[in-house]
């Protein structure tokens, strides 16, 4: 399959405020995005309009502040989704098709149940949440990540184990969080089954508390895939950084001499895996 013939979806309603720069860092990569608002999924919209999950081989939930963040950050994206669209989300994750979460769109996938779905594809209830952040306020900064995944998931495979990258987090609700009792035996499954995928450093790695980890997310986690692998929500967005004008080091240079930021291996892998299997 050539990348132009691989189809995303970027997904949004009220208050999603990253889906061009999303749809712009899938199509700058070759694929065919179109931004679509939930309701061509779910409702009666015009034929020209109406659109089917089945349609895309990639779905994308970009960041910003869907429903207003009313409730909880994602959570009203999610439950209008889950309510119309379940059976059909769930069969599109378990063909291996790859969903991406970002910021708004991690939370969204916690909502849902796709993250981080301990044994099942969507969970019947949230298994975790992203809690409000420990500073209790909105935090908005580069933050540097370390690639923790030992190969399960698709969005990474052309990271190095252990890089670490630059990768801008912006958001009052990152705080992951698993139920009390059950905290350390999630953690160990998640990585007993290679399903964290980013955490937080310093760009030293000898320091990993607030501000470097913004938000007081257990373990330092900033990102995590389901065990199929093709499921990853992160908090920070890697659509923000696809060039290396971008980061704030201009040292970086010599490390990315195509001119590319640390975000645009996260599209590359996941679109070098559709060509693969699709
Ligand atoms: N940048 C975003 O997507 C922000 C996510 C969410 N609105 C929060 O503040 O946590």
């Amino acid at each position: 399959m050539d990348t132009k013939d691989i189809k995303v979806c970027v997904l949004r309603i009220e208050g999603t405020n990253c889906e061009d720069e999303t749809n712009e860092a899938f199509r700058m990569l070759g694929a065919s995005v179109e931004t679509i608002h939930l309701k061509q999924l779910t409702s009666d919209v015009s034929p020209a309009l109406r659109r089917s999950l089945e349609d895309y081989h990639i779905l994308a939930f970009p960041g910003g502040f869907s429903a207003g963040d009313y409730v909880r950050a994602g959570a009203i994206f999610a439950a209008r989704m889950k309510s119309a669209l379940a059976g059909d989300l769930q069969k599109f994750v378990e063909s291996g098709k790859p969903v991406l979460g970002i910021c708004n769109g991690f939370q969204i996938l916690v909502e849902l149940g796709l993250l981080p779905a301990m044994g099942k594809t969507m969970s019947d209830f949230p298994q975790s949440a992203l809690y409000t952040n420990d500073s209790a306020r909105f935090e908005c900064r580069p933050t540097f990540l370390r690639h923790d995944n030992r190969g399960r998931c698709l969005f990474t495979s052309q990271i190095p184990q252990g890089k670490v990258l630059m990768i801008p987090s912006a958001h009052a609700e990152g705080n992951l969080k698993f139920p009390s009792d059950m905290q350390s035996k999630y953690l160990e499954k998640l990585e007993e089954n290679d399903q964290i995928v980013f955490r937080y450093v310093n760009p030293n790695e000898d320091e990993v508390s607030y501000p470097w980890c913004p938000n007081g997310s257990i373990s330092q986690i900033a990102g995590i895939c389901n065990e199929g692998g093709n499921v990853l929500g992160l908090m920070p967005h890697p659509e923000r950084v696809m060039f290396r004008f971008q980061h704030p080091d201009w040292t970086r240079s010599k490390e990315c001499p195509d001119g590319a930021g640390d975000g645009r291996a996260v599209f590359q892998s996941v679109l070098d895996s559709v060509k693969k299997s699709f």
